[in-house]
């Protein structure tokens, strides 16, 4: 894997429709690359034509109004709902007709806006049983449960909710559970992170170790990492680039500074502050 302590990619990636620049700096080939993604249910289309690549390392953050489509474009690049038109590559596959479990043995892994997690069950239990399903065959999950030890001490260790190990999940803060959600998503070793909202429902005391967390995973990992948020505040501190969503289309995908700029931007949100 390479080191994501590069600096971030510059603006100038060729151009995509609409003038939106599509592309990272030349380097190796990008770790996914959408090509006019979209989604059209009961006769809406909720994305419409998207077009971008992430190099591998980046830290691409998503932004837009409630009901842009960015949750729904999270959906099509890992597999939760199957792309209506385009094409998704992961590391130059096309993965377009993939089903999620497939695109997630290839390193790819996703948190979910609302909690994913069994409110009486324990905070090691969680991660060992993400361990045991991530192990790959049926039999394995019958494996003892100290074959995982290690894994779980590591992952809590990592995500620091050792001391909350014998918790119960619906004991937990909100920071917690979202800690508890990444750990989860770390016993996979995913390369490539979907965070959906990851400081929902954090209290504010909660949201600087979260953050310092998601930066650690992205920037001492190297891992590459998508992240749709509300706190731009968060998003300015982390992102090499920031995408805006806009009633499904990519309205803009650059630098923060670049996008922050935008004229464009900034009359889609009609004086709305980003
Ligand atoms: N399965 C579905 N069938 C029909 N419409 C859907 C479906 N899923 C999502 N939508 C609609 O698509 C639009 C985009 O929803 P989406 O959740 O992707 O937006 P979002 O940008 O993530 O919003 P938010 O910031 O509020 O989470 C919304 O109008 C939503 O109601």
């Amino acid at each position: 894997m390479t080191s994501p302590n590069t600096a971030p990619p510059s603006a100038d990636g060729a151009p995509a429709a609409g003038g939106v620049p599509a592309s990272p700096a030349p380097g190796p080939g990008p770790v996914l690359a959408l090509r006019d993604v979209g989604w059209t249910v009961g006769g809406a289309t909720i994305v419409d034509s998207v077009t971008f690549d992430v190099r591998e390392g980046e830290f691409l953050a998503f932004i837009g109004p409630n009901g842009a489509g960015k949750s729904s474009l999270f959906n099509l690049i890992s597999g939760i709902n199957p792309a209506t038109r385009g094409t998704v590559e992961l590391d130059g596959a096309d993965v377009t007709a993939e089903a999620a479990y497939a695109r997630a043995r290839r390193g790819l892994g996703r948190t979910f806006q609302t909690s994913s997690l069994w409110p009486g069950m324990t905070v090691a239990d969680h991660v060992r049983l993400a361990a045991q399903a991530a192990c790959g065959g049926s039999y394995r999950v019958w494996r003892r449960a100290d074959a995982y030890a290690d894994q779980v001490t590591r992952v809590l260790a990592r995500t620091e909710l050792t001391h909350r190990a014998d918790t119960p999940a619906d004991s937990l803060s909100h920071g917690e559970k979202r800690k508890l959600e990444l750990a989860v998503l770390l016993v996979g070793e995913p390369r490539l992170m979907l965070l959906d909202e990851p400081m929902a429902g954090v209290s504010a005391e909660e949201v600087p170790a979260l953050t310092e967390l998601i930066r650690s995973l992205h920037r001492e990992e190297g891992r590459t990492v998508l992240m749709v948020e509300h706190h731009m505040d968060v998003l300015l501190g982390l992102a090499d680039r920031l995408a805006v969503m806009h009633h499904g289309t990519l309205l803009a995908l650059d630098t923060p500074g670049a996008v922050m700029a935008d004229p464009t931007v900034q009359q889609a949100y009609l004086g709305e502050a980003l």
